[in-house]
């Protein structure tokens, strides 16, 4: 059972649902799909971003013993063997990528893309060196919304594109908010985040401005689309929420609010991911 918990853990399950639910609202974006199909969409990019998460977690063991947040990831905690989970990761890496190049080059190239960026850029080059690392793990975060539009669209586009950098923008309302939160953690383990090396009042300015262009964005993507008025609407409201939330908490910092931005922006994620997909 303890087992079975470990082997969940090891693939941050919230963050990879909402990684391939961005891929699914990507390909879904497209009325009729031209290429691929729901299996090596789900398939293909769901075990690659497992083997990049997988991976993530075996570099980072040493680190996460530092944090109290982390101490009790299986591999941070000596319950699980790093040979093992290595393994693990490559056989999830190997099949996920693999199986994207055989369905379609170009779907492959993204998801190589997002692969390669999360587990060698962000997690080995850039994460203990400096606070833009986040920006590499963002870009890498954005690949699956493009991933799942190119393989239904077969090419490259700009709404596709504009899903990508929507999540991009997002994430400073996701993880500079985390990061003021956690910044002693971070400190301890020797995690360069913009709150320990730009000071928490730079780290809130850049989450304001990224959230209301991360908003703007993922509503030039709806309109794009031309989704119905009133799917806009409600697209605009929810960035109106989030903007209004980072707006707070310039104004009023405290670790409560940014911790409430932080939720939220999860939230807003999943709408207007959803927004697009089922409309
Ligand atoms: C630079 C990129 C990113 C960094 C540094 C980052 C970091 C983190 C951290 C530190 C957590 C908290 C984990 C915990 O509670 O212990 C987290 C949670 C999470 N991440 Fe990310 N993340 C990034 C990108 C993304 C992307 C692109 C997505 C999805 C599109 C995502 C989805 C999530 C979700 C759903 C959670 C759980 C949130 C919750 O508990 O409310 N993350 N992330
Ligand atoms: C198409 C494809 C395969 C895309 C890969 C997408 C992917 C897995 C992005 C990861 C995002 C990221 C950098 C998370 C940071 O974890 P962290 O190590 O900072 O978080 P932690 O401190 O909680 O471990």
């Amino acid at each position: 059972m303890q087992l079975m918990r470990d082997l969940w853990s090891l693939i941050k399950s919230k963050q990879t649902a909402l990684l391939l639910f961005t891929g699914v609202a990507g390909y879904a974006s497209v009325a009729q799909p031209a290429r691929g199909n729901w299996a090596p969409l789900t398939g293909a990019l769901l075990a690659s971003i497992c083997g990049a998460t997988v991976l993530n977690m075996v570099y980072d063991r040493d680190i996460d013993r530092k944090m109290s947040r982390t101490a009790n990831r299986p591999l941070a905690a000596g319950r699980l063997s790093p040979a093992a989970v290595l393994a693990l990761g490559a056989i999830l890496s190997g099949t996920g990528l693999a199986w994207a190049f055989a369905t379609a080059p170009l779907f492959g190239l993204v998801v190589l893309a997002g692969w390669f960026l999360d587990a060698v850029v962000y997690t080995v080059w850039l994460k203990r060196r400096t606070p833009w690392s986040v920006l590499w793990g963002g870009i890498s975060g954005g690949m699956p919304a493009l991933a799942g539009r190119t393989l239904a669209l077969g090419r490259v586009d700009l709404v596709g594109l504009l899903l990508a950098l929507a999540v991009l923008l997002w994430i400073p309302t996701h993880i500079m908010t985390f990061s003021i939160k956690y910044a002693a953690d971070y400190a301890e383990a020797g995690v360069p985040v913009f709150p320990n090396t730009h000071g928490t009042g730079f780290t809130q300015r850049v989450i304001s401005g990224s959230t209301l262009l991360a908003a703007l964005t993922m509503l030039a993507a709806t309109w794009l689309l031309a989704l119905p008025w009133g799917v806009i609407g409600v697209a605009a409201c929810l960035g109106a929420v989030l903007v209004g939330l980072a707006a707070n908490a310039l104004i009023r910092p405290s670790v409560a609010v940014n911790f409430q931005l932080f939720k939220f922006a999860s939230v807003y994620m999943v709408a207007a991911m959803g927004l697009i997909a089922f409309t």
